[in-house]
């Protein structure tokens, strides 16, 4: 489903250039549940905005779902994104003054779905993750842990074919987190959703079904847990 060839990513900060990746490889299958850990600074979020598109790298190739992406102008990047990629990120960045149901469907509306099948698609993906009795609420009305649920039923509405969740839990307690890990566990086996994680718990580690871990921008662990 993913494949990353040698990536790099410097920033040239004028008097200092800053490698933030230093050759980066490795392949993700469908269906696997990767956590993407490190510490502060190591290039964990760097590598989830290359891998998601969201970021250009400076050098390597990446490869998605059989499309390498060098060849996409910036028109077939966007549409790419938004039709086939989900993420999730740690400020749930919901839309303040909309409602669970508008927040949900927002993306599709932006993709171009039909008004049926997105409200369709919305109540099906809200009752799966338990909150179809949250459909009017605000997001001031919700904690942090339903906040971050209606965001990963947001990402999930179109079925993206890979979802990207950069540090989902940074802003919960550990009982929000454990609801909210538990949701992404249960998408990726009952709907073989291919996720991409960046975490620096340790705990998350037993969610995960491959861990891999950066140090200064490269790989210096990548295994099952058993390994
Ligand atoms: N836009 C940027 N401009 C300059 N340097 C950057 C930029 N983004 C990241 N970096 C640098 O690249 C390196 C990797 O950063 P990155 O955010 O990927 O690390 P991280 O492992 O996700 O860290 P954290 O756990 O603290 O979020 C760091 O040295 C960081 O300072």
């Amino acid at each position: 489903m993913i494949i990353a060839e040698n990536l790099t990513r410097t920033y040239d900060m004028g008097k200092v250039i800053v490698h933030a990746l230093r050759g980066v490889s490795l392949t993700i299958q469908k269906g696997e549940f990767i956590g993407i850990m490190g510490a502060s600074g190591s290039g964990k979020s760097t590598l989830l905005h290359l891998l998601g598109l969201l970021d250009k790298p400076t050098k390597g190739r990446i490869t998605l779902a059989g499309v390498d992406v060098k060849t996409l102008n910036d028109r077939q990047r966007t549409r790419f994104r938004l039709k086939r990629l989900g993420y999730v990120f740690q400020d749930y960045a919901l839309v303040p003054e909309l409602t669970v149901e508008e927040n949900v469907y927002l993306t599709s509306m932006i993709r171009g779905t039909s008004k049926e099948e997105y409200q369709a698609q919305t109540y099906s993906i809200l009752e799966r993750i338990g909150l179809s009795d949250r459909l009017n609420h605000k997001h001031n009305e919700l904690s942090g842990g339903q906040q971050q649920r209606v965001a990963i039923a947001r990402a999930m509405v179109n079925k993206p074919e890979i979802l990207f969740a950069d540090e989902p839990c940074a802003n919960l307690d550990s009982e929000s987190s454990r609801n909210v890990l538990d949701l992404f566990k249960q998408i990726n086996k009952e709907m073989a959703q291919t996720i991409v994680m960046v975490s620096h718990e340790d705990w998350h580690t037993e969610y995960f079904d491959r861990v891999i871990i950066l140090r200064d921008g490269l790989i210096i662990s990548d295994g099952k847990k058993s390994d």
